[in-house]
């Protein structure tokens, strides 16, 4: 059956404002359901578009409201024509024909009835009356599934023993580094009094540092209690997050101060590895489903995440399908960073109102009886006790002061002022100002015509520069010497993290394929570039920086990890030099990879700020393209600020994209909620 409307939907992707697989779908349903209605085919065809833009579900209400953030309009040819198109069909509709209509059909299962769950049909019509919320059936599922969970695991509180006590006194000793109150130990003492905890703070707020004193408080009531130790299990959503909270875990572990005859007992019962989140799960090649789930669920009593915010739906239900009903999960997180690529802003959600507290009397009692301490907002000292709280309120903690950047604090103070959503830009231009007075200075502008422009390509042909000239320099040494070729290759990575260039787009002259054809050109014509990069720019070359774009768990790399093409002396004489790819092992140092063995990589002279959470570089600098998009927002300049440690170049060519920015906010369609007392205790 052909209907105008599957004519729009065909000439829509055609026009590149909607993907093959929407129409595909819209196609479906109108072959198996006859006969059918436009409404139920329009509304198919956006649930499955706007799930490509990372929206767990459709919002029949913000539709009708706001056609204009439907469909990929900013990067489709005649965007006002399909606006038209769009609005005049949405125009036909009130909010209650739809749901009527969508509630008549076969396609649809009401979740208002009882029941949905142990239906079939692909579509969901779920939220409330008032904002109904439209799913495809599996991520109604995930986000039925992550709520229960929750739910389940918020609504046992435990009380903590008059042991506890001594223990938070001696593992969070008193510093005069961080105001009061200390956060980190009102922290601890939240997550360690529930089943399902989240600790978020800004990057350097001591999550890691929190999070194994935590763990040591754990384990020291289990060995006061003379009670077997909890198995726990740290994870992580890619391999370089885990690599990094590995790092971070060890450093915190060796400065844990316990206390006691059997302190060494106690030390040995605190993890020390970190692993993705695929690897504890278990995936295996070929198939969605994990080695671990309900059936077979992992041996863990609590199992802690860090990176949380990039942890999808998906990802977040298998999880908790995978955790046995009376395991612990701890997410750690930063709530104002990008959200996942994928579908979902899980922890984003669950944060929603983190920085308000909104602990109960309860809560505010056990805070003080085990700390001395009250929860207050150390910035205004309000208190953030009231009677507004759920379950997951009174289990959400913010880390609010930042150890990292006191140092370089320019960082700090402009991520700050990114989050506060009303920043403009003459806050911003203020920032810099007050950066460019200090000694030490930690940000900078670049303002550029193109992405030509000499300046600019000054500033990344510099940047790279030292882990170049070291590539450049092989140690003499045969073959088979490991000894010197690792140590050379540790060297490598180190120079390699002084500086990234991020972007915010894929294709384009602006975004990571332009930019590394620009950049592969542009460091040609510096000495160090003639020498190392061939002419026409072949796959393969000595110092083509490399990122693992999916795990692959032959090779042991993660998605997300960086390895560095290097040339090895020639295995016997008179044979040409030999190209290995070196990637970091936190085991063996260096990882050697042949380049044919490496099936998804891509070259990373510039990286999506999407792929560098989870990574740390000295310097960053984040180019913006000239004209909007919609995936130009707050978030993605906030990740991209707080990947650097000691230096941030913003690189424009119009501001007037640094206004739109400033002012967007990550918006992204969910059901999921645990804010409001009813739905929390559900
Ligand atoms: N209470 C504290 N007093 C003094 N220094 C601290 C404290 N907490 C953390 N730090 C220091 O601050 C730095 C950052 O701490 P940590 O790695 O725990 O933060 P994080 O929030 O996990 O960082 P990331 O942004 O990498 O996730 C470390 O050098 C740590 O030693």
């Amino acid at each position: 059956m052909k209907t105008p409307l599957l004519e729009h939907l065909q000439s829509w992707m055609e026009a590149g404002a909607l993907r093959a697989l929407d129409l595909a779908f819209a196609r479906f349903l109108a072959q198996q359901i006859q006969p059918v209605e436009e409404s139920l085919l329009l509304a198919a065809a956006l649930v499955s578009e706007r799930q490509g833009h990372g929206h767990v579900c459709l919002d029949l209400k913000a539709c009708l409201q706001h056609p204009e953030q439907l469909l990929s309009l900013t990067r489709a040819q005649h965007p006002e024509e399909i606006h038209r198109q769009l609005s005049e069909y949405l125009d036909n509709m009130t909010l209650d024909t739809w749901v009527q209509t969508l509630q008549a059909s076969e396609a649809v299962d009401s979740a208002w009835q009882p029941g949905a769950a142990e239906q079939t049909a692909p579509l969901v019509l779920a939220g409330s009356p008032d904002q109904p919320l439209l799913y495809l059936r599996r991520y109604w599922q995930y986000e039925q599934t992550i709520q229960q969970a929750l739910q389940q695991r918020l609504k046992r509180v435990r009380s903590l023993p008059p042991e506890a006590k001594r223990l938070i006194q001696q593992l969070f000793p008193e510093t005069n580094q961080a105001p009061r109150p200390d956060w980190q130990k009102l922290a601890c003492v939240l997550a360690a009094r529930s089943d399902f905890a989240i600790i978020t703070g800004g990057p350097g707020t001591g999550k890691t540092t929190t999070v194994v004193r935590l763990l040591a408080l754990l384990q020291g009531l289990q060995l006061t209690r003379g009670e077997a130790f909890l198995q726990i299990k740290l994870a992580a959503p890619t391999g370089k997050a885990a690599a990094r909270l590995n790092e971070s875990l060890l450093k915190n572990l060796q400065a844990l101060n316990l206390p006691g005859e059997q302190s060494d007992v106690w030390r040995a019962s605190l993890p020390r590895e970190v692993t993705t989140l695929h690897r504890l799960l278990g995936s295996q090649p070929g198939t969605r489903q994990f080695r671990h789930q309900a059936s077979n669920p992992l041996a863990a009593d609590l199992v802690v995440v860090d990176e949380a915010s990039m942890v999808d739906v998906e990802m977040m239900a298998c999880l908790l399908q995978a955790l046995r009903p009376d395991a612990r999960l701890i997410l750690l997180g930063d709530k104002d960073q990008l959200a996942s690529v994928e579908a979902g802003s899980i922890l984003g959600d669950l944060c929603r109102d983190a920085e308000a507290g909104h602990y109960s009397q309860t809560t505010r009692q056990a805070l003080y009886q085990l700390t001395g301490e009250e929860p207050l907002d150390p910035a205004t000292g309000k208190s953030l006790v009231d009677d507004q709280g759920s379950p997951l309120h009174q289990a959400t903690a913010m880390l609010r002061h930042s150890f990292r950047f006191s140092q370089y604090p320019g960082i700090g103070e402009l991520a700050q002022l990114v989050n506060q959503g009303s920043a403009g830009s003459g806050a911003f231009k203020q920032v810099f100002e007050k950066d460019a007075q200090r000694s030490e200075k930690s940000l900078h502008f670049l303002s550029i015509r193109d992405q030509k422009d000499p300046d600019f390509l000054k500033l990344v042909t510099q940047g790279y520069r030292p882990y170049l000239e070291l590539v450049a320099s092989r140690p003499a040494g045969a073959f088979d010497d490991h000894l010197s070729l690792n140590a050379w290759a540790s060297e490598v990575f180190k120079r390699h993290q002084k500086f990234q260039l991020l972007t915010a787009l894929r294709q384009g002259d602006w975004g990571v394929e332009g930019l590394n054809q620009t950049l592969y050109q542009a460091l040609r014509s510096t000495a160090i570039g003639r020498q190392l990069l061939p002419e026409g720019e072949p796959l393969w070359y000595p110092g083509r920086p490399v990122l693992m774009t999916r795990n692959d768990y032959g090779l042991q790399l993660m998605n997300g990890d960086i390895g560095i093409c290097l040339e090895l002396p020639a295995e016997q004489p008179g044979q040409p030099p030999l190209l290995r790819v070196a990637f970091p092992d936190p085991n063996k140092g260096v990882r050697w990879v042949l380049p044919s063995r490496l099936q998804d990589v891509e070259t990373v002279f510039a990286m999506t700020v999407h792929k560098s959470q989870g990574s740390e570089f000295q310097h960053t600098a984040l180019v913006l393209p000239p004209v909007s998009s919609p995936i130009l927002t707050k978030e993605l300049l906030y990740t991209g600020i707080t990947r650097s440690s000691q230096t941030f170049t913003l690189v424009a060519s119009e501001t007037r994209v640094l206004n739109q920015l400033l002012h967007k906010r990550i918006d992204r369609a969910s059901g999921l909620d645990l804010q409001t007392p009813a739905g929390a205790n559900g």
